[in-house]
């Protein structure tokens, strides 16, 4: 028996040797990397921050924000009050950088410069395929901007605002049997509502093209159909194109616009005192809202500028450094990722005053250049501005003219994991329909 054991317990000692050894190597390895972390810390010309631990860097942190109800955007607040306006960090392996001043912004949203390019993360280019202008590289980028850019003209819109008007409307009668309603629930099984339907559109349209109809879809598959289509220098937009790009929109524009309205609904319930609230009431002659009336509600407009800038529902724009440059006296490196911490600028009391202040008014004075960011600026600004603007005014419209209503959650709460800002509570609100004589 002990002849055959012996063995046994050598080899057992000297594996557990081995092992100890190893654990003993990585640890000297992890100290080498946390000294070389240090070193790098100090160095004044890069911005400062902390790159956390070996590996992981200042992950599990950011995870951490994502999963609290003060919301993603914590991570960075908190940083920025430790390191200042322009800091660092190490997120997933990678290096970002914050900044805030509306000059970096303004340099680093140019796409002109070509300093800077716009990336996103492999989620998100998975989730809205690869033809999307999203994810394009820059000059096929510009192609599909082009194209869809088309879809976005007045003529369009004007169209689109009835079409939506009529879709609240239809909406909002729905409530009249419901005491409380939850503005963010409704707003996202129209989500659902609007993609069923574009689905069925698409397939039944294929099979009869000439029929009559004044959209997007018909606009983007009636070029396609043209088939004037050059590989080099093409006009029209590929099958695969107009899929992915239809869903990037719905899903850029669809939970944006549904946060945006929830925040709206919320910051106005919070300052009833609003003197010009009234404004709101403003009654079209027409059935339906139309463009010109849009364009009539300046006051309005202001509550939906406002709403914006204090949710900062897309809170940073992320860019990832092409060469190696500097932004605010600090040296970026080509390959890191730089981020315009919109927010930031938002709540700039430099560029606002008392910018926590709910306060519509504020936009009658001209604001600095690039010191309003909740579409972004630049080659790549939010494709749907004017449409979310107008969604935003004609459910703001539709609403104040067809409820008395009161939010009965102030709970500020964030949605944990949520892509954009959005309340958790949904912003339940009841509602009783106004009686007009
Ligand atoms: C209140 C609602 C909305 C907000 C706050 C918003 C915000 C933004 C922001 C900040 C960007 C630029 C991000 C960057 O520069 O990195 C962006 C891009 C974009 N948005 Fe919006 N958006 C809204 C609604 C919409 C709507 C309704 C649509 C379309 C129907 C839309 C389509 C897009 C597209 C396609 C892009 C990418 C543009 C490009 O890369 O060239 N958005 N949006």
């Amino acid at each position: 028996m002990a002849t055959l054991l012996l063995p046994n317990l050598e080899f057992g000692l000297s594996c557990n040797a081995l092992l100890v050894l190893g654990a003993l190597l990585f640890l000297m390895y992890l100290l080498v990397k946390m000294l070389k972390y240090q070193n790098q810390e100090s160095r004044s010309d890069i911005p400062p921050g902390s790159r956390g631990l070996p590996f992981i860097g200042e992950t599990l942190q950011f995870m951490a924000a994502i999963n609290s109800s003060k919301g993603f955007y914590d991570f960075v607040r908190i940083r920025r009050l430790r390191y200042g306006n322009c800091f660092r960090t190490n997120i997933f392996g990678e290096t970002h950088v914050f900044v805030s001043r509306t000059e970096s912004a303004k340099a680093i949203l140019n796409t002109d410069s070509g300093m800077f390019t716009k990336r996103y993360i492999k989620s998100i280019a998975e989730l809205v395929g690869h033809q999307s202008l999203l994810c394009a590289s820059q000059q096929h980028h510009k192609l599909i901007r082009s194209r869809l850019s088309n879809l976005f003209s007045s003529n369009s819109l004007s169209l689109f605002v009835k079409q939506f008007d009529e879709l609240v409307i239809e909406n909002l009668r729905i409530w009249e049997h419901k005491t409380t309603v939850v503005v963010l629930d409704e707003a996202l099984k129209a989500r659902k509502r609007i993609m069923s339907i574009i689905e069925k559109e698409i397939s039944e349209r294929r099979r009869d093209l000439d029929g009559y109809h004044e959209d997007f879809l018909q606009r983007l598959l009636l070029e396609d159909d043209k088939g004037c289509y050059d590989a080099t220098n093409r006009s029209t937009l590929s099958d695969a194109e107009i899929q992915d790009n239809i869903l990037t929109m719905i899903i850029a524009g669809q939970d944006t616009t549904a946060s945006a309205i929830t925040w709206m609904v919320k910051y106005l319930d919070e300052n009833p005192e609003n003197e010009q609230f009234q404004l709101l009431r403003k009654t079209s002659s027409e059935l339906f809202l139309t463009f010109e009336d849009l364009n009539d509600m300046p006051y309005s407009s202001k509550v939906v500028k406002e709403s914006l800038r204090m949710a900062s529902v897309v809170p940073w724009f992320p860019r990832l450094a092409l060469h190696n440059c500097e932004i605010e006296g600090f040296k970026i490196k080509k390959g890191w990722n730089v981020n315009i911490d919109a927010r930031e600028v938002h709540l700039d009391p430099t560029l606002y005053k008392d910018p926590n202040k709910f306060n519509p008014s504020r936009f009658e004075d001209e604001s600095k250049p690039y010191s309003f960011l909740a579409f972004g600026m630049g080659g790549r600004t939010c494709l749907g501005v004017n449409m979310a603007k107008a969604m935003m005014l004609v459910f703001l419209h539709r609403l104040i003219t067809t409820y008395r209503w009161k939010v009965i959650n102030p709970d500020s709460s964030i949605e944990k994991w949520a892509m954009f800002s959005r309340l958790k509570s949904g912003c339940p609100v009841t509602v009783t329909p106004i009686t007009y004589a």
